[in-house]
């Protein structure tokens, strides 16, 4: 049996990280990957919603180009099978360079459904992506789990009748009545896509504002664009019971007051958790809590030759960080004097039609811990003035009182992740909002209002 130094099960954004890192320095890995190289961040996850976001967004430019002096009308239909084409296109691309890069780094590479035998000891089977694949075994040094998650459908009588977003990816047709459940990343994420496509899209959520965890004017911000966009939300409601209607025709969502609602397609948004079944865990006593693996931002599990990185640790749940602690892990394990990141104040987005980003602490966050001046600003921005388009853009400095650091800044508005990745190096930093103050405006931009926003909205004392 051949034995390397290291085994990585799951070839998504942290496996196929840690597996380069650890080769370039001189180990002997292999990877396993069971469904798709690149894991879902490339197939089922990130590339291919975003594709599905500038998707939408060109409808919404070609309905403002009149505006702007163009002579076009806005096509009555989406053709949803030629981009969905199109995007399996990009994403057969991309399967192709992660599988040689791997190759390119000498790795040795496993198609196959893997499981632990032991601590030391993985095997690989068939999977969906091989099925005749052979079993073998292989032994090494150091494992470490890296398969990531999938959707979670809510325990209702009739779940089986809804789609997560990995159906949603390959749907034959754009359902035109769409019922979406849960109001995270995901739940907002495709309501903009969907209805940007040309949907009707209701939105059910249990509590009053969407987007649960970020902070608290962003969400209501986020309430009233939504509204905007032609989204119906449903706040504070639960469904109970999903039926079918006419043999596969159409679904019919009950919620909890009894209310019904009949649509082509329900999707749920309500969560993921760790990928570990038939991953034999229990067999090697890898401790696990709430469904996830027990790990620190180091990887280290309770069994010293086995580690968990990404999203099976479920701590972050987002691509860089299952990048950084895949690269991190390499370099601890064969180049102990490696790169380290900054964790605390991790860029966040959330890419709706009026897309929001994040970083650093929220304002209910930042107030458990500091006296706060908070600064806001509210416009209609330019690019919106000759078509008319309603919606605000929202920008927030949290700010400490005391040591003047900036400690969390948020954006709603067009831009706002590529704006919002640039300020987190000045957040990371622990810049000033006198050093922002000092910096000269880029003018016109909407980049430039968090360089000029001069008198607090309001302070706001530690709670
Ligand atoms: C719809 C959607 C949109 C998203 N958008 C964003 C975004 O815009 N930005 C962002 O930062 N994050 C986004 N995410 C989250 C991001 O995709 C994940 O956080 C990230 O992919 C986690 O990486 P990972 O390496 O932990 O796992 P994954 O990328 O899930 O990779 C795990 C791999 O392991 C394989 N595997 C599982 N079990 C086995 C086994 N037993 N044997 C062999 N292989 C196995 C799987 O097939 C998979 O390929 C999105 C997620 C979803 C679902
Ligand atoms: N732009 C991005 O970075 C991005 C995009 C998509 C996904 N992701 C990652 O994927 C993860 C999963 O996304 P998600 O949107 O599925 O999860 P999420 O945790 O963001 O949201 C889950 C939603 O489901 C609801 N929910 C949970 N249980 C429910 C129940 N019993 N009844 C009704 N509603 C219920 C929650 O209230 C919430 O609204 C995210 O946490 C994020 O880390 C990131």
């Amino acid at each position: 049996m051949q034995e390397l130094d290291l085994f990585v099960i799951g070839a998504g954004s942290g496996g196929v990280r840690c597996a380069r890192i650890a080769a370039q320095n001189g180990a002997r890995v292999g990877i396993a990957e069971r469904r798709h190289w690149g894991g879902t961040c490339v197939n089922l996850g990130c590339v291919p919603k975003k594709l599905m976001v500038y998707a939408a967004e060109t409808g919404r430019m070609i309905e403002d180009a009149p505006a702007f002096g163009w002579d076009v009308q806005r096509p009555e239909t989406f053709d949803w099978y030629s981009f969905l084409a199109a995007k399996d296109r990009e994403i057969e691309r991309l399967n192709g360079i992660y599988i040689s890069m791997l190759e390119k780094a000498g790795i040795t590479l496993y198609t196959g459904d893997a499981r632990l035998i032991d601590a030391h000891t993985i095997e690989i089977g068939p999977s969906v992506l091989a099925p005749d694949a052979p079993v073998q075994r292989v032994r090494a040094k150091k494992i470490v789990l890296a398969t990531g998650s999938t959707p979670i459908r809510l325990d209702i009588p009739g779940a089986e009748l809804a789609i997560t977003s990995d159906e949603l990816f390959h749907l034959p047709e754009r359902p035109q009545r769409v019922a979406i459940i849960g109001s995270g990343y995901i739940g907002v994420e495709f309501a903009g896509i969907l209805a940007g496509m040309g949907s009707q899209v209701d939105l059910f959520y249990r509590q009053t504002l969407p987007l649960r965890g970020f902070d608290g004017e962003v969400r209501a911000h986020l309430k009233e664009l939504i509204d905007l966009y032609g989204i119906t939300q449903h706040p504070g409601t639960s469904p109970v019971r999903l039926e079918d209607v006419g043999g596969g025709k159409a679904v019919r969502l009950v919620l909890d007051d009894g209310t019904a609602y009949e649509v082509d397609a329900v999707i749920m948004a309500t969560g993921r958790r760790a990928a570990i079944d038939k991953l034999g865990l229990d067999s090697v006593g890898v401790v696990m809590e709430k469904g996830h693996v027990v790990a620190g931002i180091d990887g280290r599990t309770n069994i010293p030759s086995i580690y968990a990185i990404g999203d099976i640790r479920d701590e972050y749940n987002l691509t860089p960080t299952a990048i950084a602690e895949g690269h991190m892990l390499a370099e601890q394990l064969f180049n102990p004097q490696g790169r380290t990141w900054s964790f605390e104040t991790l860029p966040k987005a959330v890419f709706f039609s009026s897309p929001i980003g994040v970083v650093g602490l929220s304002e209910e966050e930042a107030a458990q811990k500091h006296d706060l001046a908070i600064y806001t600003s509210t416009f209609t921005p330019m690019r919106q003035i000759l078509p008319k388009r309603a919606g605000k853009v929202l920008m927030k400095l949290v700010v400490d009182r005391q040591s003047d650091i900036v400690l969390g800044a948020h954006m709603v508005g067009p831009d706002a992740p590529e704006i919002i990745q640039m300020l987190a190096i000045a957040v990371t930093a622990k810049l000033t909002k006198k050093q922002l103050d000092q910096t000269i405006a880029l003018h016109p931009s909407t980049a430039e209002e968090f360089v000029t926003m001069r008198t607090p909205t309001r302070m706001v004392d530690k709670q």
